[in-house]
């Protein structure tokens, strides 16, 4: 099959005249698109490499799809803004099958579509045997509202989490210990049955869907300082701790009674559990920091309280969990 036809197959499926006149001037086919913007544009890019970030034996073309949109679209809520659009770009072996590329590009249809968010362009291009890289970049909009950074937590506020902790770390454990789980559908949240517990872990670490809609609520909430966890609770709150110059001081009883017990626990006991929590990569949950008394309140995708930011001490900004540093660091591509 032909670039041409590939595309001619790919781009109806981002139905992107669904979003006509929600500021697509010009939709995907012509040399570039064009785009509407009302003010400052947010933009990030986040890649995914197979064997690297996903392997196929685990996820399927969708899952993958599923996952690169929400590692974007969750960078653009960790700002503060909502997503405006998206431009995909695909690299591939060419003996990748087309069913492959296929359901890639529905998975990433269905969570542009999740986002309310439009695939606006890309590229494609072929790769190295064995090759195969999916990289999205994902514009947003503030609408109005200042952009969250890192470097705003101050002494004196709050710090909480929208979303889970650890279970895409959990999940992806579990693989790594040999459980295999392809459910189709999302299995329900399970307290009680192990099996289930597994399965949800596992669901969640093929195809997250972190709270993105809590960034933009975190922000008129009056949010200090915002990151999503990408690499970990303990590294990315870390980064928070660093570009503040404070410490974030977490609640490990906290920690342990909302994001240990239930699932996590039931998977993998209390001890690679916990390591979970603290350092499980890729949950795109969002850390925030608030002036005590203003803590969003959102029944949707409630914000969970884990500790304060203090002054940093003589050891500089770190974070600690009760009192200590962990011995956890979380993920770091080039760590070895
Ligand atoms: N190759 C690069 N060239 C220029 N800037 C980069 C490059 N890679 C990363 N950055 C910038 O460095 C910062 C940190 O990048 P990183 O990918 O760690 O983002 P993150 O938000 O921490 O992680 P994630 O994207 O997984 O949420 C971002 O501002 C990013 O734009
Ligand atoms: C096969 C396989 N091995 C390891 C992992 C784990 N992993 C990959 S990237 C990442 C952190 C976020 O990266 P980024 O900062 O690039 O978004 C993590 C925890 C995986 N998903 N698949
Ligand atoms: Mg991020």
């Amino acid at each position: 099959m032909s670039e041409s036809d590939l595309l001619s197959r790919i781009i109806p499926m981002f139905g992107v005249s669904a979003f006509a006149g929600q500021g697509v001037v010009v939709p995907p086919g012509d040399d570039a698109a064009v785009v509407t913007a009302r003010d400052s544009v947010v933009v990030t890019t986040d890649s995914m490499v197979r064997g690297r970030d996903w392997r196929d034996d685990w996820s399927t073309g969708h899952d993958v799809g599923i996952k690169v949109v929400a590692q974007n679209v969750s960078d653009v809520a960790a700002m503060g803004a909502v997503p405006t659009g998206l431009l995909v770009s695909v690299a591939a072996d060419p003996e990748t099958s087309l069913d492959w590329v296929i359901d890639l590009t529905r998975g990433i249809a269905f969570g542009a579509e999740d986002a309310r968010c439009p695939v606006v362009g890309g590229d494609l291009s072929s790769a190295p045997a064995g090759v195969v890289i999916v990289a999205v970049t994902a514009f947003g909009d503030l609408e109005g509202r200042s952009p969250v950074l890192r470097s705003g937590a101050r002494p004196g506020d709050v710090v909480a989490v929208a979303g889970d902790l650890g279970w895409s770390g959990a999940g992806l454990r579990l693989y790594e210990l040999g459980l295999v789980d392809t459910t189709p559908s999302r299995p329900a949240r399970d307290h009680t049955d192990r099996e289930k517990a597994v399965s949800v872990l596992q669901w969640y670490h093929r195809s997250p869907r972190p709270p993105w809609e809590s960034g933009p609520v975190a922000a008129d909430g009056g949010a200090t300082s915002m990151i999503d966890i990408s690499d970990g609770l303990v590294r990315d709150g870390g980064r928070i701790a660093t570009a503040s110059g404070v410490e974030l001081a977490l609640d490990e009883q906290a920690l342990r009674e909302h994001f240990l017990a239930g699932p996590i626990e039931l998977a993998l006991g209390a001890e690679d559990g916990w390591r979970q929590v603290l350092a499980g990569g890729e949950e795109h949950s969002l850390l925030a920091t608030f002036p005590e008394g203003s803590v969003p309140v959102d029944e949707r995708a409630p914000w969970t309280v884990i500790g304060r930011v203090v002054e940093a001490g003589p050891e500089g900004p770190r974070l600690t969990v009760g009192g200590a540093v962990p011995s956890v660091t979380g993920w770091d591509h080039f760590a070895g």
